[in-house]
């Protein structure tokens, strides 16, 4: 894996630009208890890219402003729809499925969320322009073909303008014809989600059936719902296995973001660390639909007390966090690495499984976290699917953030509870949560930047 950070992908919304490490440290004061969440990565993407392929206009409230969101903005407005952001609300006027010709390519950055659901919506147009589409260097190896094939079932026109089966795209707008598409679900669920929110603009009915499951289901679940806020039923099993979505247009529409559950799990996984009571305020467990929210019930399994209120979630730590577990990580494996930092604190090993898609992430997850915590001399065995972490002291040292967001917010915890902890790069936070560090100090820890 390259350890050279893609300085391009970081947008006028990242923080850090200059700085090359961090330290975390405990400082003497109590944790603060409470702490608010920037705005939901995957709820923004697609709030940001329904309403701009929607007619009519929109806005978005509490959005998050990150460089997965800024890209997206962009690419956006290159295609013609008309977007404001005034502090976290973003007003827009869709293009009602008809994207303006751009004649520069259209760079989205590192984001999943935009590389796999901008092309099928962008192929949807029925107007003969043609576009092309980079990425970061990491999202131009990430797997797209699985979602291409699937659209090109569905006529969508896009090819290859680099390696086969990768970014650099290029979409013409001749319109998706529809019909039934096949396919698999366990690499990403993004290409599920982005074949939904593309078939709403086709010219006939269009049914997906899923081939193998879903690798995070719910994520699909939050397109399903974003699409009906913005006027698109999609009809469905109970399983997952078979989408049916009808000819239409978006429609414009006011909307409002959720936290982002994944960025709230860094906090909860500090209390479970330090002994601490943190809530997270503003995020409901019974009615989010974000996967990364049921992280809870991983660490109340390993002996953190957990409260459960109306409009916000409480976890404290335990003396001692149990260990001897296996959890699959499978339906909410973006806390994969936030579950591995903590592991080496349990009183038995933690067996991590069923993620073997988070190799095909911002880094090979899987080997970084094993990578990392080898070098903090925790002794770890490595599978396809994920890690089995022994219980040990970690021996503070630098840690390589391999230009991933959540490994440097993961990782960074151990700062609390271990002595000589920083991170290299921690500016690439700013994919998804450009203030992380600020809000560590908020709740009371110390970050020095150098
Ligand atoms: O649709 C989404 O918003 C996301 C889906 C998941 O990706 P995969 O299904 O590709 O693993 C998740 O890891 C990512 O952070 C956000
Ligand atoms: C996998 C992630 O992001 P994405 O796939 O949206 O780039 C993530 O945020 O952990």
């Amino acid at each position: 894996m390259t350890s050279t950070p893609d300085l391009e992908a970081r947008s006028p919304w990242a923080a850090l630009h200059n700085v090359s490490q961090v330290t975390v440290k405990r400082s003497n004061r109590t944790l603060k208890k409470d702490i608010a969440i920037p705005g939901s990565k995957s709820l923004t993407n697609r709030a940001l890219i329904l309403a701009a392929a929607a007619k009519g206009n929109s806005s978005v409230e509490g959005i998050l402003k990150s460089d997965d969101s800024y890209w997206c903005i962009e690419a956006l407005k290159r295609l013609g729809a008309e977007i404001q952001v005034d502090g976290d609300i973003a007003q827009i006027k869709g293009v009602g499925g008809e994207w303006r010709r751009s004649k520069e390519a259209l760079y989205i950055g590192a984001g999943g969320t935009v590389a796999r659901f901008l092309p099928g919506l962008v192929a949807a147009a029925r107007t003969g322009e043609s576009w092309t589409i980079k990425a970061s260097k990491r999202m131009s190896e990430r797997p797209v073909k699985p979602l291409i094939d699937a659209l090109r079932q569905i006529g969508a026109t896009i090819n290859y303008e680099g390696k086969e089966g990768f970014y650099p795209l290029g979409i013409t707008g001749e319109g998706l014809k529809g019909g039934h598409v096949d396919i698999s679900g366990n690499t990403s669920s993004q290409f599920i989600s982005g074949l939904l929110m593309a078939s709403a603009h086709a010219e006939a009915p269009v049914t997906v059936r899923i081939t193998e499951p879903i690798v995070q289901a719910s994520y699909v679940l939050i397109t399903i719902e974003l699409m009906k806020q913005f006027g698109i039923e999609v009809s469905h099993d109970q399983e997952l296995s078979r989408f049916d979505i009808s000819p239409n247009t978006y429609q414009g529409n006011h909307v409002h973001m959720e936290p982002d559950a994944s960025g709230a799990c860094y906090f909860f996984a500090l209390a479970a660390l330090t002994q601490s009571t943190i809530r997270v305020n503003n995020i409901s467990y019974e009615h989010s639909y974000q996967p990364d929210i049921r992280f809870v019930d991983v660490l109340k399994e390993m002996g953190c007390h957990v409260v459960i209120g109306p409009d916000y979630v409480e976890v404290t730590g335990p003396k001692t966090l149990k260990g001897n577990k296996t959890f699959s990580m499978r339906a909410m494996s973006d806390q994969a690495l936030t579950l591995a930092a903590i592991a080496p604190f349990a009183d038995g090993p933690i067996t991590i499984r069923e993620v073997e898609h988070i190799r095909h992430h911002e880094s090979d997850r899987i080997q970084a976290a094993t990578e990392i915590l080898t070098s903090l001399q925790i002794k770890v065995e490595e599978y396809n699917d994920g890690l089995k972490i022994f219980p040990g002291k970690p021996v503070g040292t630098l840690i390589r953030s391999y230009d991933d967001h959540r490994v440097a917010m993961a990782f960074s915890l151990l700062g609390a509870v271990v002595d000589d902890i920083s991170i290299h790069d921690p500016g690439c936070v700013s994919k998804t949560f450009p203030n992380f560090f600020e809000k560590l100090e908020e709740i009371g820890l110390t970050v020095t930047r150098k």
